[in-house]
């Protein structure tokens, strides 16, 4: 039943008419440019068409190991929860909760969701798409309220499982509320390493700041530090990085509100950061001007701190550079050739381990690097990013227990469904059985 909901709601995201309803419905609650938001609708569809026909049943695919006699085999099976919880942030108002919520469904789960209320009807009209292509009324429970009233529903009616996306505050408060029956997707304060290899220097530059800026930088994906190679100061990479950043203008949303930061806390943010030995200010650093964006969300343009690697691994400085900025707001810092074990160690003492990229087409240096961090999605190569959550390969958080994943087979069963294993013994009994000593 679900492959067939799948193919048909895929299809209509297929439809020009529908993928555009959906990416201006998400404009409308969500700051990002058409095309970011068609990006996050194209995505959705893809996904749904990754799961037509028998690739939900074949999630579900279980295996059989032979026993010690006749009759007897094992069986091990993906069992769902049974009563489930989604909860999911403000900035992807239709990938989140769609994709977990069809994973939740697909292993056979009774979910409730939750969105963000400032952003939760794109997930009401899409449920309501997916009614018209099938879905059982009864097979989904969708709730719009604010964070404390969802808290008090979790505690009272006890999910078995809940999937959380959003802040680290939230998820940590959720996992002792819920006595860890939690998987968490949170924050991710994502680093991009740049190697000695300097090649390509425009694409590196444009996909900086597309990992940094786009969607105003309220990606959990979105790059928050670079570590750059000597190599690459010599080049006009931060000159190039400053250029693409000041073409972002509010009128087509390539620059934007920020929903969680006031403009004052980013840019006090900015002057504690300025206030480090040797830091300086690469670009941005302002308010935007002439707009009527109210006051409690932030305004700015795209910025970057250069701050010394020393000093970001000074015990007093680290917890402050290092924490997340849900905005268009990234540190930058160098390293010499001979300092790569100090940007690992910066890397050691982060506690959200989300994307990463490493810039470098040198299998040493690219061996060296990913040999010893551990962030769950990790691009290598020339080519490398920190944003872009595809449903073709893993997205989630690694090093963490309770680390969640979103978008593939691998995510879906992790995530949505428990190992349960049956072990079949019928039987006959060996002839002339006889009851042996107590043991
Ligand atoms: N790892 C990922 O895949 C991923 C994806 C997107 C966003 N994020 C993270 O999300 C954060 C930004 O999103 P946000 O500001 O909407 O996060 P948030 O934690 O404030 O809110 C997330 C959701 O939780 C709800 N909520 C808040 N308090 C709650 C409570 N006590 N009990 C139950 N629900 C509660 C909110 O209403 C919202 O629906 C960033 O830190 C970002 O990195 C992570």
């Amino acid at each position: 039943m679900f492959g067939d909901i799948s193919a048909k709601a895929a299809y209509q995201l297929s439809l020009p008419e529908v993928s555009d309803f959906f990416s201006k419905l998400i404009q409308r609650v969500a700051p990002k440019s058409y095309q970011q938001a068609l990006g996050e609708v194209y995505v959705t569809q893809k996904f749904l068409e990754n799961f037509c026909g028998d690739q939900v049943r074949f999630l579900a695919r279980s295996f059989a190991v032979p026993g010690n006699h006749l009759g007897q085999q094992s069986h091990g099976f993906r069992w769902p929860y049974g009563p489930v919880a989604i909860i999911t942030p403000f900035n992807f108002p239709l990938e989140i909760p769609l994709l977990q919520l069809m994973g939740a469904l697909y292993m056979g789960n009774k979910p409730v969701v939750k969105v963000d209320s400032k952003v939760c009807i794109v997930m009401e009209q899409m449920i309501r798409l997916l009614h018209d292509c099938g879905l059982p009324m009864e097979d989904v429970d969708f709730i719009n309220s604010d964070g404390n009233t969802m808290n008090k529903l979790l505690k009272e009616a006890e999910p078995r499982m809940t999937l959380f996306t959003g802040s680290s505050r939230v998820a940590d408060k959720l996992a002792v509320d819920l006595k860890g029956r939690i998987k968490l997707e949170d924050a991710g304060f994502d680093w991009k390493i740049l190697g000695p290899d300097v090649q390509e220097v425009d694409y590196v530059a444009w996909v900086c700041d597309q990992d940094a800026y786009a969607c105003s930088g309220q990606k959990c994906s979105a790059q928050s530090i670079l570590f750059m190679h000597e190599n690459w100061t010599k080049t006009p990479l931060l000159r190039k990085m400053a250029d693409l950043a000041a073409r972002r203008k509010l009128d087509d949303l390539t620059v934007g509100p920020v929903l969680t930061f006031t403009t004052e806390a980013m840019l006090g943010h900015m002057n504690k950061l300025l206030q480090i030995s040797g830091s300086k200010l690469l670009f941005g650093g302002e308010a935007l001007e002439n707009h009527n964006i109210p006051a409690i969300y932030g305004a700015i343009k795209p910025t970057a701190v250069f701050i010394p690697l020393e000093e970001i691994l000074k015990d007093n400085n680290y917890e402050l550079v290092t924490k997340e900025i849900f905005g268009p707001f990234q540190i930058v810092t160098e390293y010499k050739h001979n300092q790569l074990p100090l940007v690992l160690k910066a890397l050691e003492k982060m506690n959200a381990h989300l994307t990463a990229a490493v810039v470098s087409n040198d299998p040493l240096f690219l061996q060296e690097v990913i040999g010893k961090t551990v962030n769950g999605t990790t691009y290598a190569g020339l080519r490398a990013r920190t944003t872009g959550a595809p449903q073709n390969h893993w997205f989630g958080p690694a090093g963490d227990p309770r680390g969640a994943g979103i978008g593939t087979p691998e995510a879906i069963k992790l995530v949505w469904s428990c190992h349960r294993e049956i072990i079949y013994d019928h039987g006959p009994l060996p002839q002339k059985w006889e009851i042996p000593t107590a043991t």
